[in-house]
């Protein structure tokens, strides 16, 4: 199956994102943000689940109504930024198992480095939705889905909030079969591989971190020599 990418362009999608993007949006509002952009990227991905009839009464009649025809997910979010969005999708579909792959990028190499891995055992009966807000180089969503992949799930689909032309190639040269979905897609990559226009670091801004050491990569995606102040 050759690779799909969906970019949503429902009104309510894109101006919570214009909010999301601006540099003067703090926290608290940032992390409400992803929440409320990812419930509704959550019902535009999910349009495709199977129905089935079921008979029920309601007080007034019984009546051949529709539910989820059986269908098992799996959730999997890419720690850290990928947690901000796993309450609303949670939400959603409440019966969803959850799965944690922790990958950060290397600062110099951006690259990414694996740290954490925790699949539910039955991946291989779900369809699997992994979720992270950033799609900049692909290395991260690359392998977190070849880790995913080793358990056998049934399908696997990608869910982004922003992605760079460039990650899209890299994940579909190397998935091929993985439906990408996402809000936008941006420009280009900075020299420190952040999304040009983007929003910044995305696990910075949704908790508050903004400089790790003494040399970093600020939530604009500059290298940066000294502390500087979290939002
Ligand atoms: O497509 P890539 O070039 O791999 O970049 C995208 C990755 O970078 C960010 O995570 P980061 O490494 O900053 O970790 P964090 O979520 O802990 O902040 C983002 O949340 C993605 O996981
Ligand atoms: O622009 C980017 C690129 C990688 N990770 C982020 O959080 N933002
Ligand atoms: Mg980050």
């Amino acid at each position: 199956m050759n690779s799909k990418v969906t970019i949503f362009d429902h009104p309510l999608i894109q101006h919570k994102l214009s909010i999301l993007r601006d540099e003067n949006t703090g926290t608290k509002e940032f992390r409400e943000l992803i929440s409320e952009i990812s419930m509704l990227m959550c019902y535009e991905a999910t349009r495709d689940l199977p129905l089935e009839d079921v008979v029920i009464k309601t007080p007034m009649a019984t009546m051949t109504a529709k539910k989820i025809a059986g269908r098992k997910l799996a959730l999997v979010p890419i720690l850290r930024a990928g947690c901000g969005m796993l309450d609303a999708m949670l939400r959603m579909v409440p019966s969803a198992k959850v799965g944690h792959i922790g990958l950060y990028r290397d600062e110099v190499t951006h690259k990414p480095v694996e740290y954490y891995n925790k699949l539910p055992g039955d991946v291989d009966e779900r369809d699997v939705f992994v979720l992270d807000p950033m799609l900049a180089t692909g290395g991260s969503a690359a392998d977190a889905i070849s880790i995913i992949k080793r358990s056998n799930p049934r399908s696997i689909r990608f869910l982004c909030i922003i992605a760079a032309p460039e990650g899209i190639e890299v994940l579909t040269k190397s998935h091929p079969d993985v439906e990408i979905y996402c809000a936008a897609k941006d420009e280009k990559l900075n020299e420190n591989c952040y999304i040009l226009p983007g929003l910044g670091d995305a696990g910075d801004r949704i908790y508050g971190t903004d400089v790790v050491g003494e040399v970093s990569v600020d939530k604009r995606g500059s290298t940066v020599k000294l502390r500087s102040k979290t939002k």
